[in-house]
């Protein structure tokens, strides 16, 4: 049978990589530089969806390492968006721009999913049609926006990783953030501004195009923050135990974590970012035409 996306082990003492078992981990090695480090997401048997600027134009495929569950996977191939252009504003004093902020890893095999390693779901795909319990093929790609991304301020979770306080392991935590997508958009995104890196920019428009997502700030809740080091993770809407990825984890205003990794225990909520933390996720429904023609021969189905 089709295998079905966005599936998770729900129980409480599964272990991360079970509850969150489309979550990538990916290391580009720079000789001489260090290793970047970014999150990415298992769309099918061997692509992985990530952002574009954890990559630079010299980096090649061997020098990318992913980890899915506990396991390394060679890379074959790497591909950004063909918009995606990070120092298109520079003339303008804007030194880093995320616009189509999205880019796909190839594997050099496929893997056989597991526990461990399931595809998360996209929208506009029979999958998540599924998982939205809809009839196929009935159901359109503008009813999947309908229902994931209607009015309001949408719940959705990104997930981060923690530090677990007895032991000096990584975990990983789901942070539950809320889209702005209505009375709250406009606020959201004019915080942009006060990035430093985007001292320069005069009108918001510049650096939050179209394709962005708006999370963070204190309205209607206080939101938790990303961290440099989620670039590339998923943003995703849950729908009844299913999981639906609607972005990609981009940029920031504010780096709220710095170098230490927060306590998985969920004593600290009360983060200590300012209002104006805001984070930008490249919405998945702007960029369809793309992941159509790339995924394509990767049986998800797109409708
Ligand atoms: C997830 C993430 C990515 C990047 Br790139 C950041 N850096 C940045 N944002 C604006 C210009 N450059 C941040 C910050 Cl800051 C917080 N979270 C980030």
């Amino acid at each position: 049978a089709l295998s079905m996306c966005g599936l998770a082990k729900e129980y409480q003492s599964a272990d991360y990589e079970k509850k969150n078992p489309w979550l990538v981990s990916i290391s580009i090695l720079r000789p001489g530089r260090g290793t970047e480090t970014c999150k990415g997401t298992l769309v099918s048997e061997k692509v992985i969806l990530t952002a574009a600027h954890c990559f630079t134009i010299d980096d090649v495929a061997d020098q990318i390492k992913v980890k899915i569950g506990q396991k390394n996977f060679p890379v074959a191939a790497l591909k950004s968006h063909p918009e995606y252009t990070v120092g298109k504003l520079r003339n303008l004093g804007i030194p880093e721009f995320y616009d189509y902020d999205v880019a796909l890893l190839t594997l050099k095999d496929k893997i056989t999913f597991s526990a461990e390693a399931r595809p998360i779901c996209l929208p506009c795909t029979a999958g998540t049609t599924r998982a939205l319990r809809r009839p196929h093929p009935q159901t359109t790609c503008r009813e999947h926006e309908q229902e994931l991304m209607s009015f309001g301020n949408i719940p959705a979770l990104f997930l981060t990783p923690c530090r677990e306080k007895h032991e000096n392991t990584v975990g990983l935590r789901r942070r539950t953030v809320r889209i702005k997508n209505s009375d709250k958009k406009q606020s959201c995104e004019a915080d942009a501004k006060k990035a430093k890196q985007y001292k320069n920019v005069t009108e918001v428009s510049q650096v939050v195009t179209e394709r962005f997502l708006c999370t963070g700030g204190i309205e209607p809740e206080v939101d938790p923050n990303t961290c440099k080091g989620d670039s590339g993770g998923p943003l995703i809407i849950a729908k009844r135990m299913r999981y639906i990825q609607v972005g990609v984890i981009s940029w920031g205003v504010v780096d709220v974590c710095g170098k230490n990794l927060r306590t998985c225990d969920s004593d600290n909520i009360l983060e200590r970012a300012p209002s104006h933390a805001r984070d930008f996720h490249i919405n998945l429904f702007k960029v369809l035409p793309w992941l159509r023609q790339e995924l394509r021969e990767e049986g998800l189905d797109f409708i």
